[in-house]
């Protein structure tokens, strides 16, 4: 994701500094800024996940890898890929240990005083390293979230100094995980493609090789006042093919996902992997699969960390459009576009939505 690093984002207040000014953990108590608070609570109905439900369907890898079950789950996999754009990843074969080295690690980076994370800190004009994303302008409505963004593939574009070095184990956490992710996220592929019909190998030689892998670490602290009218993430889509999502806590609901115009509270069921569609994703499969709006809504007394690991083409990708192994017989229904003019376009403006992909769509 090279325009990650030429896409900066005007410098706002440490949130996790302010919130704890706001929750009263110092001795004067702030009232949380306005720009962190949105005009009124959110008329849109949201859908509580909290009856033991998830909301998003649930899709198990090992029956996916088994013959007996395989046809069965791939078709459930291309429908939440199309219907929801979301899943939740169950069996999916990650050691426990390298998921639960890099939480705890993300946990004690976030845990530090300001100071010391701040060697890590953004620099004027790129997103990496820590701060906020998606600040262009000094009177919009602000996130009650810090963030982590570090890419971690092709190794030869890492930047180390965005790299946390305490804890010790960090930088090793990162890579020994998102090594892995990559793997189940190239297997995934190949399912989703299968899942419509499409050549298995199509999907994953587009991500292989010296494809970009970034990886956001969201941290949302709580929020004690007026918690219904504070956003940690914006309504967004991600930009990339596939994100693979991992919480702290998967008892703090905060993920909430879009469908027929509510939104939907997802449980993040323990273990498992929260999956989706991306936008490159949406445009190459000729809209077989969407590219969802999700948010992140904050808890009054709880923090909440994610971290999103995004899979990106390769880097050379010149233009992006609908695949031929995806058309077949049906029509055209997006443009073709230059990769990096979209992707300098999304990171360069205020999140929107799916604004920035319905333009993209044709008239049918
Ligand atoms: O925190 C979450 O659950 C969502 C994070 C997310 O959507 C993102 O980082 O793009
Ligand atoms: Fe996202």
């Amino acid at each position: 994701m090279a325009e990650a690093r030429t896409a900066g984002s005007l410098p706002v207040a440490n949130v996790q500094v302010l919130a704890e000014a706001c929750n009263g953990e110092v001795d004067v108590q702030q009232q949380v800024p306005e720009k962190y608070l949105s005009k009124h609570p959110s008329s849109e109905e949201v859908v509580a996940g909290d009856d033991g439900a998830c909301a998003i369907p649930v899709i198990d890898l090992r029956k996916l890898q088994d013959p007996q079950s395989s046809s069965e789950e791939c078709a459930k996999l291309a429908s939440a890929c199309l219907n929801w754009g979301f899943f939740q990843l169950i069996n999916h074969g990650l050691p426990e240990e390298v998921t639960g080295n890099l939480m705890n690690d993300v946990v004690e980076f976030f845990k530090q005083p300001l100071q010391d994370k701040k060697e890590c800190s953004q620099q004027a004009g790129s997103l990496e390293g820590y701060g906020q994303a998606f600040v262009v302008s000094d009177d919009q409505k602000l996130d009650w979230a810090d963030m982590l963004y570090l890419q971690v593939h092709p190794t030869e574009s890492r930047t180390m100094r965005f790299w946390p070095t305490r804890p010790a184990s960090f930088r090793h956490s990162v890579h020994v995980y998102s090594s892995e992710a990559r793997q189940l996220a190239y297997r995934l592929l190949e399912f989703v493609a299968r899942g419509a019909g499409a050549e298995p190998a199509s999907l994953r030689a587009v991500f292989e090789g010296q494809a970009t892998q970034g990886m956001r670490v969201n941290y949302y602290p709580p929020c004690r006042q007026q918690a219904d009218r504070v956003l940690g993430l914006t309504a967004h889509t991600d930009p990339c093919g596939l994100t693979l999502l991992l919480q702290t806590n998967h008892d703090v609901q905060g993920l909430q996902v879009k469908k027929d115009g509510k939104w939907f509270a997802v449980k993040a069921l323990e273990g498992a992997f929260i999956v989706n569609v991306g936008d490159v994703l949406e445009i190459m499969s000729n809209g077989k699969f969407t590219s969802v709006e999700h948010r992140a809504v904050i808890h009054p007394t709880k923090e909440r960390i994610s971290v999103a690991l995004f899979h990106y083409p390769c880097q050379d990708m010149v233009v992006i459009g609908p695949q031929p192994e995806f058309i077949k017989g049906d029509k055209v229904r997006y443009k073709s576009t230059n990769y990096q003019e979209f992707l300098k376009q999304y990171f360069t403006a205020k999140l929107d939505g799916r604004m920035h992909l319905e333009r993209l769509k044709l008239e049918q």
